[in-house]
């Protein structure tokens, strides 16, 4: 109380010296008193800190050490069994290719993966198994092509310490580069997961292959989109491509350009191939064919975009097993890189194609197909596309693929949505009037 009072109420003139000392007295012996529980209070909290940081920066560095998917002997094994191909010897299509596929655990990626292998071919998959769509479809792929003897990596294409050692570990004989991160419309909402994957893990992919020895020849997806607002029908690979409609689309150009330049500096064989809105089993839930055939199982609404004037929209929907045999011609047919050591020794092939299947089929067209093979009637909601990177129609020339690679589409899309939906029905378990999807 008597300390409030000093405090509260100065002493008068006359007892203000004693006061004043005996009060500073206090006030020292209480600030000496206080500066020094703070002093151990701050040591005590430094300490703690400093000890919570190390003992974070452990955990954070063994549980990289041990949810690392890659590194060690017996990973070195797997890898190794996995890229050795298969083929019997003196068979006539060769000793068989070591592939490093990326975006093994994609929908194309396993097709090709499966395809390579299922011909004697060795294969080692990688993919990062992000969350763009359902990460649990690209682990029952993976384990799908487990099943069949091929490994599948979880590491990224940005990770230039791990396509290192992949390359230390195997000399691939080729890459066949699908990992990307897809999608028209999602660029508007994900700018950056485009440059990270497509720009930024192009690039260290490339330098990758650049630096091993011996070189690989790629083979790499481009996409239909490159030809933006291109209205010289149908698209062939020496129409302009430099009005992209979406940054996926830009990207995906972009690639183009700098896969050029690797292959003129450093004389890596080079394939990139245009996909055209490619569809079939285990297949991409973002695509416009599967959320349908989910929506209409669903009893949900589906949207269909329509263009100017009431026109509807219309796609060179290409059924998978075509777009693998295309794949597994470019493979096949790409020549050899020619650089070693980092340096280009001599000219190598840089190639483009259209892999599409040289019939667009409209957007209602597609639902009604839908609706047969589901034998459900959806809920349509027509509306004008919004100005979201989508294009009104491709259609693919598919001579120059035809000529070089012997690539022969024969699936059309009512025989490849049948087989799409055998396969849906089956993967998720579907009873007629479940909702459960
Ligand atoms: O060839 C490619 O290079 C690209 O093909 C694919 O793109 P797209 O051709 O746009 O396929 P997709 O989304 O199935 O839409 C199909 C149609 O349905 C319309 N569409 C779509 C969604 C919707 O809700 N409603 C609708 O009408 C839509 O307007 C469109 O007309 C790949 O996704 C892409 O990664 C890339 O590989």
């Amino acid at each position: 109380m008597r300390v409030l009072e000093d405090d509260l109420f100065p002493s008068t003139p006359g007892k203000v010296k004693i006061e004043r000392a005996t009060a500073m007295n206090r006030q020292l012996h209480r600030c000496f008193a206080s500066t020094s529980t703070m002093f151990l209070w701050a040591l005590f909290l430094v300490a703690m800190t400093a000890s919570y940081l190390s003992f974070q920066s452990f955990v954070d560095t063994s549980s990289k050490y041990f949810a690392a998917s890659w590194g060690g002997l017996h990973w070195e094994r797997q890898i190794r069994a996995s890229a050795a191909p298969r083929r019997p010897p003196g068979s006539a299509a060769g000793a068989g290719m070591s592939v490093l596929v990326t975006g093994a655990a994609g929908f194309v990626g396993t097709h090709c993966s499966l395809a390579l292998r299922k011909r004697g071919d060795g294969v080692v998959g990688i993919d990062n198994f992000n969350s763009y769509y359902d990460p649990s479809l690209k682990k029952a792929r993976r384990s799908l092509l487990a099943s069949h003897g091929v490994f599948v990596i979880e590491g990224d294409i940005n990770d230039g310490r791990l396509l290192a050692k992949l390359f230390d570990v195997v000399p691939f004989t080729h890459v066949l580069h699908l990992a990307a991160q897809a999608g028209v419309r999602y660029a508007m909402e994900n700018p950056a997961s485009y440059v990270h994957s497509n720009i930024a893990g192009l690039v260290t992919l490339l330098e990758a292959c650049k630096d091993a020895d011996p070189q690989p020849a790629i083979v790499w997806a481009s996409s239909s989109s490159v030809y933006g607002l291109n209205d010289k029908v149908p698209f062939t690979e020496s129409d302009r491509t430099d009005q992209p409609a979406s940054l996926y689309a830009a990207t995906k150009k972009a690639g183009e350009e700098i896969t050029h330049t690797y292959n003129h500096i450093y004389g890596l064989s080079i394939t990139g191939l245009r996909f055209f809105t490619v569809y079939g089993p285990w297949g991409r839930p973002d695509m416009a064919y599967f959320s349908f055939t989910r929506n209409i199982l669903q009893g949900k609404p589906i949207t269909v975009y329509r263009g100017k004037n009431h026109v509807d929209l219309a796609r060179d929907f290409t059924y998978i097993d075509d777009i693998v045999k295309g794949c597994l011609g470019s493979l096949d047919t790409a020549g050899k890189s020619t650089g070693t050591g980092g340096k280009k020794r001599g000219p190598a092939p840089y190639r483009i194609f259209n892999l599409g299947n040289t019939s667009p089929v409209t957007v209602p067209s597609l639902v009604s197909i839908l609706e047969k093979h589901l034998r459900v009637k959806a809920k349509k909601n027509v509306v004008e596309m919004p100005g979201n990177g989508d294009v009104p129609f491709t259609h693919a020339n598919i001579s120059l693929a035809r000529q070089q690679l012997g690539y022969k589409p024969t699936t059309n899309l009512d025989v490849g949505l049948k087989k799409f939906v055998k396969w849906y029905l089956s993967y998720y378990g579907y009873t007629r009037g479940s909702k459960n999807l």
